[in-house]
């Protein structure tokens, strides 16, 4: 089964243009305002209709409160929210029936014992995404453009399913597939000139990279709607 790949803290239109012209399954936006990839709830809602049904919209939040959520929800409409900070998993369930919207959850890994709190996650969360830890003096919990030691996954129980990000791009994809339990990828930085600026060269070379190594998304196709 291809993998879902997301494209994530997009911002202009030619970026998301040829991201879904290779099959991205979702487009990521950002809104944290210490990002260099975020958007102001206006610029995320026009992107949001351009994007349309094309791919899964998913807007990144980092500890948000309910009434960020209420404006992200009643002004992007977004398909997934994905909460990115130290969201507990009661919090996780409360987002997703307040808001009647799917959660992806990222828990950062960078330790055995970060792999053991995934499971904490499993019941409540429509979707892991495993994620590297914030290096030291980053500001952000993610988007950092590095990796962790993916063989820490190999502890996970058998059948957990998890999307995969932390520093991919085109030269180190190829590694990440075909790992047990990963049914995406997600891809941020690997796609930029520069924090936060989205490259369409990079877009097409990280898709190529893909296509290579055997996995070539097909455009407007979604592998999972909802869970895992
Ligand atoms: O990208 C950001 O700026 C960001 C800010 C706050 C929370 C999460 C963020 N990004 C997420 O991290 C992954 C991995 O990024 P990268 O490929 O290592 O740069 C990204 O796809 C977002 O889901």
């Amino acid at each position: 089964m291809a993998l879902d790949i997301k494209t994530c803290g997009m911002k202009d239109e030619a970026a998301i243009e040829a991201a879904l012209s290779r099959g991205a399954s979702h487009v990521g936006f950002i809104s944290f305002p210490r990002s260099p990839r975020h958007l102001e709830i206006e610029a995320m809602a026009a992107l949001r209709r351009l994007v349309g049904s094309r791919a899964l919209v998913t807007v990144v939040a980092v500890d948000p409160d309910d009434a960020l959520l209420d404006k992200i929800v009643a002004s992007v409409s977004p398909d997934w929210l994905q909460l990115h900070g130290h969201e507990t998993p009661e919090r996780v369930l409360e987002v997703k029936q307040r808001f009647s919207r799917p959660v992806m959850k990222a828990v950062s890994i960078g330790s055995a014992e970060d792999v053991g709190r995934v499971a904490t996650y499993l019941p409540v969360a429509d979707r892991l995404l495993l994620d590297a830890k914030r290096p030291k003096g980053s500001a952000l919990p993610g988007g950092n453009g590095v990796s962790f030691d993916w063989r820490l996954l190999d502890a996970l129980d058998d059948g957990t399913l998890y999307m995969l990000s932390g520093g991919l791009d085109a030269g180190n994809v190829g590694g990440a597939l075909g790992r047990r339990g990963v049914t995406g990828l997600d891809v941020s930085s690997g796609l930029e000139s520069a924090p936060g600026v989205k490259d369409v060269s990079l877009i097409h070379r990280f898709f190529d990279a893909l296509e290579a190594a055997g996995q070539a998304p097909a455009p407007g196709k979604t592998q999972e709607r909802k869970a895992s």
